[in-house]
């Protein structure tokens, strides 16, 4: 009966091949002074993979063009979205479902064929010339003229007060009359592009001129960027319209319009004399991205299908 070798046990008769084998495994058994360092280290490279595609999904990768600056739009582009459940708990306009008002189809479209390019330069000098007057210390300037708001460094003043019968040094009866003839188109389109009855849409508040720049925000008043719902925000909007009046990438750089959809980001290039306009419920959360250089003007303009919120176009007193 053959004798078993056992174990670890020595033999002198160890051939120099097994002699090599040995070393080898002996060689790979002993720890390597990296070791230590590969679980961190692929935790770590884990850690930058899934960042750098949450920022992907948060910033440009996600985002779509939706209408860029050099286009021209001589129709609207209209993407309709579903409307928001939040309509259900608002009072309809008429109280009937029908088209009348309160949005049953919504969306967001964009034209350029609204106002024409000397409107909109001659909107932009009535905006310039009322916020040489005063302006925010921050990034983010606005006059209302229907109700007389201005910002002036961290505060509001009402110009009607503040300037007097020297407002009409300021501005003329054709500034006004130019907001209103824009303003009354602008409701066409809206009510043509929703399938309203143009009749049962009013003006609402506020409405007003912003001038934005990259000076850094001083109060929260100048925090123009934070994402929101207009119809939370501001109440009583139902329709809200957007006229711009100076050109993304030529007067300045950042200050795009962005709808933020649940997958996706899709951005309205501002250009002088472009209408945006939108249904103001939550399908339509936006937000506009800081602007880096330059100045941006736009004016607001927004609508209401409740006749207790409607407001009379601006006027000079
Ligand atoms: O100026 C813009 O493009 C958007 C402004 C805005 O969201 C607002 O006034 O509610
Ligand atoms: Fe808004």
């Amino acid at each position: 009966m053959a004798v078993q070798r056992r174990g670890n046990v020595k033999t002198a008769d160890t051939t120099p091949f097994e002699k090599q084998i040995k070393r080898v495994i002996l060689q790979s058994q002993t720890k390597s002074p990296y070791r230590g360092y590969i679980v961190p280290l692929l935790a770590l490279i884990g850690t930058v993979a899934l960042l750098t595609w949450l920022c992907s999904v948060w910033t440009n990768d996600n985002t779509e063009t939706m209408v860029s600056q050099e286009e021209v739009l001589t129709q609207p582009r209209v993407f309709m979205v579903q409307c928001s459940e939040d309509y259900q708990k608002y009072k309809h306009f008429p109280d009937v479902l029908s088209s009348g008002c309160t949005p049953m189809k919504c969306g967001r479209a964009v034209s350029d064929s609204v106002v024409t390019a000397d409107e909109a330069r001659a909107l932009k000098r009535l905006a310039e010339k009322g916020l040489a007057l005063g302006g925010s210390d921050g990034g983010a300037s606005i006059l209302d003229l229907h109700s007389g708001a201005m910002s002036m460094g961290r505060k509001f003043i009402n110009i009607y007060r503040y300037f007097n019968d020297q407002i009409r040094d300021i501005f003329t009866e054709e500034d006004f009359e130019l907001y209103r003839v824009v303003r009354g188109r602008i409701q066409t389109v809206i009510a043509e592009t929703f399938g309203l009855d143009s009749s049962q849409l009013y003006l609402t508040k506020p409405t007003f001129f912003s001038r934005i720049n990259s000076t850094s925000a001083k109060t929260p008043h100048d925090e123009y960027w934070h994402p929101h719902i207009d119809k939370v925000t501001y109440g009583s909007f139902d329709y809200t319209s957007l006229l711009y009046l100076t050109d993304y990438g030529v007067d300045f750089i950042g200050g795009r319009f962005i709808f933020m959809d649940i997958n996706r980001n899709r951005t309205v290039e501002p250009r002088a004399g472009r209408v945006s306009f939108f249904s103001s419920g939550s399908e339509n959360l936006h937000r506009v991205e800081k602007v880096a250089w330059g100045t941006r003007y736009a004016i607001t303009v927004s609508f209401t299908c409740d006749p207790d919120y409607a407001i009379a176009d601006p006027s000079l007193p």
